[in-house]
């Protein structure tokens, strides 16, 4: 059985790449019983140049690409996993390819690290998670609020390829400049310690309508085999301590969660704090993986959330004002 499937992606570079190897991998899955086709969709979030956190919260760039898969104007739409809402969408379901690494990369002049960067240095940064975590590691920055895409950003450091940068560096998802090529921008990778990644970020969020999983159609088996089980358990974790600390994209609140013990346990790592990065707290969990272990990731999550909330997350952050 030959079956046709319409990719659907925003038209920008990030975009086209993570689209490009969803389309390889379903290609080299569905064993020549799949041809796909990539269909563009483009997003308010293209569209709008204001500040992103003005945008009005999370979701900005996946409505329009959601509304295209649920109208049928394609049959797959694929996402940067961390930009979604934490809320299931009725008629959707989604398949998590493998992670690239999650953390977050600086990017600076002259090859500087984060220590190495002079007092009152500027850093470029739309997102108050990494603005907090930067402030907290270096009080004497100033965090500079910018958006547009990778090249844009990128284009902002003074001594970049164009030598016309204004800022002394920026942050940026390691996992977005591996996918473009441009981890010669890199001047240090962050570990969790110092800047703990959004939760999803570097994951992929590969959408299809549920009517189309139809066992034993070439696309479903595409999928089936394209999702990655350590991949997606850590994401319902991250995001199910988003979800319950009723936060967004935008809230400062970072998490990571891995499997451990040869794939039986999960743990999970996360971290709140205070805008300004005058104070943070920190902390950590973990559970063995049962018959449902959607389920105990899911409640990993919730309880990590909820050791959080029990030790004053809510005074640190304004929670669900970023929804
Ligand atoms: N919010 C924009 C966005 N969404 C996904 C990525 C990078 C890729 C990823 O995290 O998977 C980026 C850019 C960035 O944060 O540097």
């Amino acid at each position: 059985m030959l079956q046709h499937v319409r990719v659907g992606t925003r038209a920008s570079a990030l975009a086209l790449t993570q689209t490009g190897h969803v389309v390889d991998a379903l290609s080299t899955l569905g064993r020549g019983d799949l041809t796909l086709e990539t269909v563009h969709v483009r997003t308010d979030g293209d569209r709008l140049t204001g500040s992103l956190q003005s945008l009005g919260g999370t979701g900005v760039f996946v409505t329009a690409l959601r509304d295209a898969l649920l109208d049928g104007r394609c049959d797959v739409a694929v996402h940067s996993l961390k930009d979604l809402p934490t809320g299931d969408v009725d008629g959707i379901s989604v398949v998590v390819p493998p992670r690239e690494d999650p953390s977050d990369a600086l990017c600076a002049r002259d090859g500087l690290t984060l220590a190495g960067l002079p007092q009152g240095a500027t850093v470029g940064t739309g997102s108050p998670r990494r603005a907090a975590q930067l402030l907290a590691a270096r009080p004497d920055l100033v965090v500079v609020d910018i958006r547009g895409n990778v090249d844009t950003r990128l284009g902002r450091v003074a001594g970049a390829r164009s030598g016309t940068g204004d800022l002394d560096a920026v942050v940026l998802a390691r996992a977005g400049l591996a996918r473009l090529g441009r981890l010669d921008a890199v001047t240090e990778t962050f570990g969790v310690d110092v800047m703990a990644p959004a939760p999803g970020q570097g994951a992929l969020a590969v959408e299809v309508r549920t009517a189309d999983r139809v066992p034993g159609t070439p696309l479903d088996a595409a999928l089936r085999a394209l999702d990655h089980r350590p991949t997606h358990l850590a994401v319902v974790a991250e995001r199910a301590l988003l979800a319950r600390l009723e936060a967004g994209c935008a809230a400062p609140i970072g998490a990571v969660a891995q499997l451990a013990d040869h794939g039986r346990s999960l743990s999970l790592e996360a971290v709140i704090a205070r805008p300004d990065g005058s104070a943070s707290l920190r902390r950590g969990a973990a559970t063995t993986l049962g018959a449902d272990s959607a389920a105990d990731a899911r409640r990993l999550g919730v309880e990590l959330a909820e050791l959080l909330l029990g030790a004053g997350a809510a005074d640190l952050a304004v929670l669900g004002a970023a929804r």
